[in-house]
């Protein structure tokens, strides 16, 4: 649509853009000068008032972090981004928006007419999202065209360009790929008192914090295209668990339809299959246990349960749900299998029966109970809708990019985990396990149970 051609060729008065500016961003109009108000008129107070604000924000970063990179980092990087580089100030935006040819004259006025930052949201150091108010007769279209001279003017990797309005649009800069290593498997906890079940290695985040979940009671899915290193994800926190395993308080039910990836572990599994039959066997079986662990719950007055050898947390991991629930031959048993996790899913968790599943294309026809998934991880990616199927709408206009992630072996392992309590996608890699250190594992478990039962069972709780 062209603009529209004005009576006047007279441009708007400098004083009213002022004016409107300062309306749009309240926080410098009215700030700014009351702070200069105030080092005029008390210039000590001002001073001790800041510096004491100083300290306190380091004193916070550096004696709670944790709650400091969650609550204040966020406004800090926001501010940094948005008001003191030189990519998204006035001058800089300008001129990078005349290099990608967003820019247009006005017809009458020949006013130079330039898109408008409407907000700016710095979701982790590697990621920002920027939200445009775009210029009349641009389509979204212009934009994607320009988005590699986009990444070039703003000296970044990548930008994304999502439609969130017909005149508003949210541009995702990924900075820098944070992930340049392989991340080793996790050492084994020397005893089974040492393993936190609240804080189970998976690997690192884009932040160089250690990547932990809480699995004591979450059902988790992973998706991720073929080679994007769906096993590494279920089989690092297998490391942190090895004591359990080794004791019996952990319990692995494997289902292998590929009949490869699991293999390795068949020997400390509690139940392993592969195949498709043997698979809904196991589902089958597992869903019995949960009902008699149950009944058995209600009986003894209990409602919750603590894992240990004889109440043992069960863990089922299916290696690819899609073959499971969605492609089997057998259709009676895919309808079962289906019926079988959406009860582990929706009531499991009250008696320590969790179910962990991969899956290639995480569409509702392929994982009907994908919504009962508690903890999601989108690895590397093939459609732009999949990284909201896994991880929640909009998910992706905040820097869940999951489907531009290179699809090179460098890139396995890496995808996005949704923190839990600010919702904001985190982009994390798994550790990777080469095949000694699997081998290791399941030696280590192997080695554990045979010194317990020479010693009667008290070996694994005593191990120092
Ligand atoms: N976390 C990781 N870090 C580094 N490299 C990894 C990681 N995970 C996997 N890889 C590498 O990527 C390759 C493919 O991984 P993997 O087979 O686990 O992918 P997948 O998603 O399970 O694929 P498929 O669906 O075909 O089974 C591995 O052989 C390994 O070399």
């Amino acid at each position: 649509m062209p603009e529209k051609k004005s009576n006047s060729n007279r441009k708007t008065g400098l004083e009213w853009k002022a004016a409107a500016w300062a309306a749009r961003h309240p926080g410098f109009s009215l700030g700014v000068p009351a702070l200069g108000y105030a080092g005029m008129t008390a210039p000590e107070v001002t001073a001790a008032a800041a510096g004491t604000g100083l300290a306190a924000a380091i004193a916070w970063g550096r004696a709670h972090p944790d709650t400091f990179d969650r609550i204040a980092l966020p406004h800090l990087r926001n501010l940094r981004r948005r008001w003191l580089s030189a990519t998204y100030t006035g001058p800089g935006w300008r001129r990078n928006m005349r290099e990608a040819g967003l820019v247009r004259e006005h017809p009458s006025t020949a006013e130079l007419l330039v898109p408008r930052i409407l907000r700016l949201r710095s979701y982790s150091s590697a990621v920002e999202t920027v939200w445009v108010k775009i210029l009349k007769g641009q389509t979204v279209k212009h934009w994607m065209d320009a988005a590699e001279v986009l990444a070039a003017c703003f000296n970044a990797e990548r930008v994304t360009v999502e439609k969130v309005a017909p005149t508003k649009l949210a541009l995702v800069v990924q900075r820098r790929e944070p992930f340049t290593y392989t991340i080793p498997a996790p050492a084994i906890p020397a005893s089974v008192e040492e393993v936190d079940l609240s804080a189970v290695h998976f690997g690192f985040d884009e932040f160089g914090r250690e990547w932990t979940e809480d699995v004591s009671d979450k059902h988790i899915l992973i998706a991720g295209a073929t080679g994007s290193g769906k096993n590494s994800v279920l089989w690092a926190p297998l490391f942190t668990l090895a004591p359990m395993i080794a004791e019996g308080s952990v319990r692995l039910w494997l289902c292998d339809p590929k009949q490869v990836e699991l293999n390795v572990a068949a020997p400390i599994a509690h139940r392993y299959a592969s195949g498709e039959e043997a698979s809904a066997e196991v589902v089958s079986e597992f869903l019995e246990n949960q009902q008699a662990t149950q009944a058995k719950l209600q009986e003894s007055g209990l409602r919750k349960f603590t894992p240990s050898p004889e109440t043992p947390l069960n863990i089922l991991i299916v290696d690819e749900l899609g073959a499971v629930l969605a492609y089997a031959s057998d259709r009676v048993r895919m309808a079962r299998n289906r019926q079988g996790m959406a009860l582990v899913g929706s009531q499991g968790r009250a008696t320590g029966h969790l179910m962990w599943g991969a899956v290639q294309e995480p569409t509702k026809d392929t994982v009907p109970v994908r919504d009962l998934f508690t903890l999601r991880v989108c690895l590397r990616v093939t459609a732009a809708i999949h990284p909201e199927m896994v991880l929640g709408d909009g998910a992706r206009t905040r820097g869940a990019l999951a489907d531009e992630i290179a699809n090179v072996p460098e890139t396995a392992g890496i995808g996005f985990k949704v923190a839990e309590r600010t919702r904001t996608p985190v982009r994390v890699r798994a550790a990777y396990a080469t095949d000694e250190d699997l081998k290791a594992l399941v030696k280590y478990v192997l080695d554990e149970r045979a010194e317990d039962e020479e010693q009667g069972g008290s070996h694994l709780r005593l191990v120092a």
